[in-house]
């Protein structure tokens, strides 16, 4: 992998005006403004309930917006076929997860991505779908258990074969919706060295991980967005962003924050 990130000044790969989502009574999202460009890696810190797996949904083509404008890779949301763009755009998500028949043999799960269904039928595929997919089962360390059945693989194991399989089709955008949760200590850091490199791929898509954990932050994340309640308390690039003050006003408790060899560690103030 190379170590220098993509070039600069491309066209948005997301890019949101005034959004709002409402469901009833609830503003799920009110007023977001956000843009991604294809060399940042961005992560989303909120508590639960803030709107981070909406807004993921959002910029997954998984849902339109009640007011404002979404465009994704270049394309207004309300003006394209929603099944075109979708397969331009990795998602791991617990309820994409959930939707994988645990009998399914590991291997396919990651293969079959790239016709966008779960489990593999009667697809053909070729010798660049079976090369790519042997290549990114090696890169996320689930070579080993191609054969096995999806529903015997540990927790750790699952959240990488899921990363292998949104990889698959080269999407433009990866999202990545809280991948550390559920992860021993071991496994985290795995994920976060694996995220790490990822992230200084030079030909690696625009990326967007969600967590409520400053400790899950990869070196290498560019910028973050913070949300409390629907709203954006700051967005930007992630040292400017990701402070003591600003996590604070996000989690609704006073916070104390270090930051040693680009890892965030943060902690209640006394
Ligand atoms: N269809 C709906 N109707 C009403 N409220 C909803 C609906 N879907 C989600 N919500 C509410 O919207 C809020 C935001 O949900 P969302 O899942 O986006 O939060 P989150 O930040 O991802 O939370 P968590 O960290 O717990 O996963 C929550 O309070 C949730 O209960």
């Amino acid at each position: 992998m190379s170590s220098s990130p993509a070039v600069s000044g491309a066209e948005a790969v997301v890019e949101m005006r005034g959004v709002d989502v409402v469901r009833g009574q609830s503003h799920l999202l009110r007023g977001v403004d956000w843009t991604i460009t294809p060399e940042q890696r961005w992560v989303v810190l909120g508590p639960n309930g803030a709107g981070k797996t909406t807004l993921l949904q959002l910029a997954g083509a998984l849902m339109h917006p009640t007011r404002g404008e979404v465009q994704l890779l270049g394309e207004t949301m309300g003006a394209v076929d929603v099944f075109e763009l979708r397969p331009r755009i990795g998602l791991t998500s617990a309820a994409l997860a959930q939707r994988i028949e645990p009998g399914e043999r590991t291997g396919d799960v990651v293969l079959s991505a790239g016709y966008a269904i779960v489990g593999r039928a009667r697809e053909r595929y070729d010798i660049h779908d079976l090369t790519r997919a042997a290549l990114l089962m090696q890169q996320w360390g689930v070579q080993s258990i191609a054969h096995r059945a999806f529903g015997t693989l540990s927790e750790g194991e699952r959240k990488r074969v899921q990363i292998a399989r949104a990889l698959m089709p080269d999407p433009e955008l990866l999202l990545l919706d809280e991948p550390g949760a559920g992860l021993d200590l071991a496994g985290r850091e795995d994920l976060v060295s694996r995220l790490t490199d990822l992230a200084s791929y030079l030909y690696a898509p625009a990326q967007v991980l969600v967590t409520h954990h400053v400790e899950e932050i990869p070196p290498g994340y560019t910028h973050a967005l913070l949300l409390r309640e629907g709203a954006v308390v700051a967005s930007g690039p992630l040292s400017q962003v990701v402070t003591a003050e600003a996590l604070s006003e996000t989690f609704g408790l006073p916070l104390a924050l270090e930051r040693t060899d680009g890892r965030y560690t943060a902690r209640r103030r006394t």
